[in-house]
């Protein structure tokens, strides 16, 4: 059975979070649903919130190796939660890469990564939708089985270069150290990851790249506890994520009511702002990334910033 993904369009602007409109439709967007646009007749465009499906997210589980991206992802996943190993994902997809014998690792070419995950997260987000469209399931359902959390986890070191919500694990250098060195990494390699953690690159470089980041310490817990933790984060951050998305929902609602009533089209949109673009954009969604700002009380446990093991390098 096919779900009623609504029609593409010719319409190619592509804007932030926002409504856009094109001659004989609406369009929505938002990046909250990672480049999802969906599109409506303008006739039609009342009914445009009854056929969204829900956000669907795609977040990073990052750090430095030795911190437990492997071994937590094989967990969840146990569990039926959706994970890419981005490693696995590179060979079977033949993402070119390049040695760099002297680091002593694999350097991919990050833009065909980027598009060939990008692919993949467009197809599970489908498989999704036509599961929430099939079993009928509405919001309340999304959290009772792992498959009906629409999030895929992409478990890699470089994951946070593709997502742009990030889960960053951290392990204290010393315990990193016995972990890698278990592993048979060269002394100098060893070296190089738990200075990295030391001095929180993984975390930094997140900030960078990303609209949100938390963070979980595994040194004193075990890899269940951790698990708990994770499985515990990404439910909360859906449901954060979900709040923003539901209210510029309500928005385009309320604007599709004032379209659907007769008021001219012209008349609505100066009644929003505008970019520069044509598209409106709701400002308060960019509160979303403000983590400092963090109230909810389980994000608020996960928010970056507790562990500082950067005297460790003096
Ligand atoms: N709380 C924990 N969470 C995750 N891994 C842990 C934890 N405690 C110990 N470990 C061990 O640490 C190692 C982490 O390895 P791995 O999952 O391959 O890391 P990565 O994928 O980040 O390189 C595993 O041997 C795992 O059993």
């Amino acid at each position: 059975m096919h779900c009623p993904i609504p029609k593409t369009s010719s319409v190619s602007k592509t804007v932030k979070n926002g409504v856009c409109f094109g001659k004989n439709e609406i369009m929505v967007y938002s990046s909250l649903n990672e480049k999802r646009v969906l599109f409506a007749d303008v006739d039609r465009c009342q009914f445009m919130t009854d056929i969204l499906f829900p956000p669907f997210l795609t977040i990073a589980l990052t750090g430095t190796p030795g911190t437990g991206k492997t071994e937590l992802s094989k967990t969840l996943e146990s569990e039926g939660y959706r994970i890419l190993h981005i490693t696995e994902f590179i060979k079977n997809n033949n993402i070119p890469s390049e040695r760099d014998d002297e680091r002593d690792c694999d350097v991919v070419d990050m833009d065909a990564l980027e598009e060939a995950v990008f692919e993949y997260q467009q197809q599970i987000r489908k498989e999704f939708n036509q599961v929430y469209y099939s079993d009928g399931l509405t919001l309340e359902d999304l959290h009772k089985s792992p498959q009906y959390l629409p999030v895929l986890l992409v478990e890699s070191h470089l994951a946070h270069y593709l997502c742009d919500l990030s889960v960053v694990l951290r392990t204290h250098p010393y315990t990193l150290k016995d972990r890698l060195s278990e592993r048979g990494y060269s002394h100098q390699k060893v070296m190089e990851n738990i200075l990295a953690e030391s001095i929180d690159v993984v975390l930094c470089d997140c900030f960078d790249y990303c609209r949100r980041v938390y963070e979980i310490e595994t040194t004193n817990q075990t890899i269940d506890e951790t698990a708990n933790c994770l499985k515990e984060l990404i439910h909360a951050l859906y449901d954060d994520e979900l709040k923003a998305y539901e209210g510029l929902m309500g928005k385009m609602q309320s604007l599709s009511e004032d379209v659907a009533a007769g008021v001219p089209i012209s008349d609505v949109l100066n009644s929003y702002s505008f970019e520069d673009d044509g598209a409106i954009v709701y400002t308060d969604n960019d509160d979303v990334g403000d983590y400092v700002k963090e109230k909810n009380p389980i994000l608020m446990k996960y928010t970056p910033g507790k562990n500082d093991w950067s005297e460790l390098t003096e």
